[in-house]
């Protein structure tokens, strides 16, 4: 079966005028179709630049990159990027911001623009289709903004720490809508995040890297009866604690036992 993200051998460095910054080396993994993965690490390590090569935003200076078993050029419309920041056109309404991904690829029709309702609808936002981003609250924003990258159908969708802006209950509601929606979209997903919980909590796999220069450490496989519980939920079960304690340790942290 194609993967739908191949990473094979990247390597990335940035140069500027002063320096050039050797930001990943030799990274090597692949997603699944409708896998979600999730990549933590410390501050520096390489997260956000292995997200944007895989958008298309910037190209390997070593190694390549597969999506949907095609190498990766530029940006492509197959690839939806959720960020911290929702973006969202304070001028615009929340019906035209969710609009906005299709209008730019020249695809808002009549069917594209009621499948966009039928998601805000999903996204229990359909009452405020013609309010103004600014009379939302942080979580509805956010919400917003997965319509709008849900909107365009594109096969995979990356996630840059989408939930840290946010209050905790209001985070561990989104988590529970976000994931619900994309297993039931049969999406795959690239998760950054800085929260191990919520890593634990949301994916199949959990890759780790190293800093200085970002290379893969290793990777965990979520257990089963995590991975069939709610966000909320997995965060009760003991093999949630147990696997909290092993990728602890793997960041160099303590646990009681080590005492
Ligand atoms: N545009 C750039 N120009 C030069 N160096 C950069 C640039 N972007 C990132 N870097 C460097 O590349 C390395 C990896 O940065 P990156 O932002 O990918 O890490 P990260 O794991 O996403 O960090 P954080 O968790 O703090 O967001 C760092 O050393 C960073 O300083």
């Amino acid at each position: 079966m194609t993967s739908a993200v191949k990473v094979t051998g990247v390597t990335h460095v940035y140069v500027t005028e002063e320096r050039a910054t050797l930001a990943v080396q030799d990274i090597d993994f692949s997603i699944g179709q409708g896998e979600f993965v999730s990549l933590i690490g410390p501050s520096g390590c390489g997260k956000t630049t292995l997200l944007s090569m895989i958008a298309g935003l910037i190209l390997p200076t070593a190694g390549g990159v597969e999506v949907g078993g095609e190498p990766v050029r530029g940006p492509s419309s197959k690839v939806g990027y959720m960020l911290q920041q929702d973006y969202l056109f304070p001028w615009r309404t929340i019906e035209a911001n969710s609009w906005f991904g299709l209008e730019i690829e020249g695809r808002l029709t009549p069917e594209t623009k009621q499948s966009t309702l039928e998601l805000l609808d999903e996204m229990g936002l359909l009452r405020f289709k013609d309010y103004y981003p600014t009379q939302l609250s942080g979580g509805m924003r956010q919400r917003v903004a997965l319509v709008r990258t849900l909107a365009t159908d594109p096969e995979l969708l990356l996630l840059d720490e989408p939930f840290s802006a946010l209050d905790y209950q209001t985070k561990l509601q989104l988590e529970d809508l976000v994931l619900r929606t994309l297993r039931a979209k049969k999406k795959t997903a690239l998760l950054v995040t800085h929260d191990m919980s919520e890593a634990i909590a949301m994916s199949d796999r959990i890759l780790v890297l190293d800093p200085n220069p970002g290379r893969l450490r290793r990777v965990f496989d979520v257990p089963a009866d995590i991975r069939s519980a709610s966000p909320l939920l997995a965060r009760e079960l003991p093999s949630f604690h147990g696997l909290f304690r092993e990728v602890w340790q793997e960041f160099g942290g303590e646990s009681d036992a080590d005492r």
